[in-house]
């Protein structure tokens, strides 16, 4: 039998990578086999807090390590100053000897095992030295998203919005009342041992919390299509376009399909609901949610919103335009999406999101209505791109907007316009 890895050298290895080459963690970690709830929270922990341990390597170090000693030496770090389960003479040794087996390695875990015992023996005091630090070091965030949010709502709300972003969600999941009823749901969670709080954001969608560490496919109803896994923010959009049973819809920006799915429910499986999507991959999981939901009568087609030519000229009472976005309103899901934020990347976003709504809009029946949303904060992504549009288009206006800010919905950041054609 194989020898089971260091787990700390698989986070290391995996955090190394993100640092030289900013490749996403969570493709990395869905390889891990052993240890898997560890080496995430480790490697999400590390990347998150990036701002904390280069601020203590600033104060620390007289010269910062090649990325792989460096992801090694955070790896200790994060577990002696964030973990609480973790026992410290383990943490240390087991760190030290990730270092061990790369060239440089005996020098570095030299380092790496002073600096560690320097943060077991002076834990309490970097934390009262940290509450001292500028914002964006003690939360950990960009100093330009931090400015940014604080030009936007303030200095006291963008300080509650980062604290929101340092604390990972807890899963909930939305029944599909059209497969099973809430009440019989909830009895079949209770027979296979699960409580699960209903969440104060339910209104027509029931959502439920479900208690932490449970894996979502051991869920009673995962293959029969009685859930699916969806922050209540996601009911923003869809509650604002409503869409009836009968009516033609379009999803031009589908997938996963978690907004498409509730929208078939709405439509209790009348009229047509075309999901559409760029992305092969991701078209590739619409239809893996399509068949666990048994949604067959739901349409997809592989097209760019932009260009709609795969909708042959077709024409929607109802559209939803859910485009891609940077993504600010749920940074507490993605421990290093805070870090892919900048002005260049909020200009080119913007300009795509446009294109779509123009492309989108020509797709309305007279009279007909879209909702276009995000799940970003950016008012550059949202209120100022919906003004200036509905303003160079007369003959649409602008009915409602809706916008979660996450410290106070108490659920994921989201933005949405209802837009009518007239
Ligand atoms: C925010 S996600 C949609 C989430 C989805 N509505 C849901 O609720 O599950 C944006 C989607 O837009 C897709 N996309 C990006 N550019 C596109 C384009 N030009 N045309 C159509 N889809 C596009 C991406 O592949 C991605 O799946």
């Amino acid at each position: 039998m194989a020898k089971k890895r260091n787990s700390r050298l698989v986070a290391a290895e995996i955090i190394a990578l993100w640092m030289e080459n900013q490749s996403f963690p969570d493709r990395q970690l869905a390889k891990v086999q052993n240890d898997h709830a560890f080496i995430l929270e480790v490697v999400n922990g590390v990347v998150r807090n990036q701002n904390i341990f280069q601020w203590l390597e600033r104060q620390w170090l007289k010269k910062s390590p090649q990325p792989f000693f460096r992801a090694v030496l955070e790896v200790g770090l994060y577990q002696l100053l964030f973990m609480e389960n973790v026992e410290q003479y383990a943490a240390i040794s087991e760190t030290v000897d990730a270092a061990k087996g790369r060239p440089g390695g005996p020098g570095n875990a030299k380092m790496i095992n002073a600096v560690l015992r320097r943060a077991q023996r002076e834990g309490e005091k970097v934390f009262q030295l940290l509450e001292k630090q500028p914002a964006h070091i003690r939360l950990s965030h960009p100093k330009y998203l931090m400015d940014r949010w604080t030009r936007q709502y303030g200095e006291a709300a963008a300080i509650r919005l980062a604290e929101w972003d340092n604390h990972p969600p807890a899963t909930v999941l939305r029944i599909e009342q059209s497969a099973i009823d809430a009440d019989e749901f909830k009895e079949k969670l209770r027979e296979g041992g699960i409580e699960a709080e209903v969440h104060p954001f339910s209104s027509y969608e029931i959502f439920l919390q479900l208690p932490r560490g449970i894996a979502v496919k051991k869920v009673p109803g995962y293959s029969e299509g009685w859930f699916t896994i969806q922050d209540p923010a996601t009911s923003v959009a869809v509650d604002l376009l409503a869409p009836r049973p009968g009516e033609a819809v379009l999803d031009a920006c589908a997938a996963p399909g978690g907004k498409a799915a509730m929208m078939a429910g709405r439509m209790k499986g009348q009229g047509e609901l075309v999901a559409m999507d760029l992305h092969d991959d991701r078209i590739a999981v619409l239809q893996e949610n399509q068949k666990r939901l048994g949604l067959d009568w739901m349409e997809i087609v592989r097209g760019d919103a932009r260009k709609p030519q795969a909708l042959d000229g077709r024409t929607f009472d109802a559209i939803l335009l859910d485009v891609p976005c940077l993504n600010t309103g749920v940074l507490r899901r993605r421990a290093d999406a805070r870090w892919r934020v900048d002005e260049e990347r909020i200009g080119k976003i913007a300009r795509l999101q446009r294109e779509i709504l123009d492309a989108g809009a020509g797709l309305l029946k007279e009279g007909g209505r879209l909702v276009y949303s995000t799940c970003s904060l950016e008012a550059e992504e949202n209120e100022d791109l919906v003004a200036e549009w509905v303003q160079e288009h007369p003959e649409f206006v602008l009915e409602k907007t809706e916008k979660s800010f996450p410290p106070e919905s108490g659920v994921d950041g989201a933005f949405a316009a209802l837009i009518r054609r007239k």
